[in-house]
């Protein structure tokens, strides 16, 4: 049986969380937690969401790569990908597009891209103030060209992309079902 990993990226406030969490509790996906130095929100934690960092300790970590985010830094590892492989042969991580990118370029058939949108983008930012993040950082975040890169899929990603339109969740939910359904006949896990 091979590796698999569901890499979920897309803008911010499409889902990409929302995915990895349903992967992880109708399939037992692991997630593979990647390294931050922005503040937790109020409902997230340590090692579970992110590993929160300082801009010093951000730097003692071996990154497969790292990106800069709306002012923040970003990165993950290939240990922490290989602790969630232990987990399940099939893991998910949440990406920018530019990690995507990576993640495509270096492990080439053990990914599996998603690519999350919204048909009307003015309900991500409705959906990052429901979801209780703080207004001036959502401001800075939709201001930001890593924000405004995010909202289209890159060209490099097309041809093997999965483009899935999270407007309505339950249709959403049916996308990443048939996934999983593929991939576990691809590696013939049950
Ligand atoms: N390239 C890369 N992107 C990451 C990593 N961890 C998180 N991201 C992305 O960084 C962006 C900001 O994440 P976050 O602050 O959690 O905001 P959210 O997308 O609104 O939940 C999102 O696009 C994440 O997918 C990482 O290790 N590498
Ligand atoms: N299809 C949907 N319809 C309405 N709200 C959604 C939908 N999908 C996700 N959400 C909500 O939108 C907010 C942002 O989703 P989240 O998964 O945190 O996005 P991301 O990780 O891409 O920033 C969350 O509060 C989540 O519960």
């Amino acid at each position: 049986m091979q590796n698999k990993l569901i890499v979920v990226t897309g803008p911010t406030g499409s889902g990409k969380t929302t995915v990895t969490e349903y992967l992880n509790e109708k399939y037992g996906i692991a997630q593979v937690i990647t390294h931050t130095t922005r503040e937790p929100r109020s409902n997230e934690q340590n090692g579970k969401d992110y590993y929160f960092e300082t801009n010093e300790s951000f730097q003692n970590n071996h990154y497969l790569e790292q990106v800069e985010y709306s002012g923040f830094h970003y990165g993950s590892s290939y240990e922490g990908l290989r602790r969630a492989w232990l987990k399940s042969p099939v893991a998910s991580i949440v990406l920018d597009t530019a990690g995507a990118i990576t993640y495509a370029n270096k492990l080439g058939d053990e990914v599996a891209i998603v690519f999350l949108h919204v048909t009307n983008v003015e309900v991500l930012k409705h959906r990052l103030l429901k979801r209780g993040d703080n207004v001036d950082i959502v401001e800075r975040r939709l201001q930001s060209p890593e924000y405004k890169r995010d909202l289209h899929l890159p060209k490099q990603l097309k041809p093997d992309a999965i483009e899935i339109t999270n407007d309505d969740w339950k249709m959403a939910r049916i996308k990443i079902d048939n996934l999983v359904k593929q991939i576990k006949n691809e590696i013939e896990w049950n």
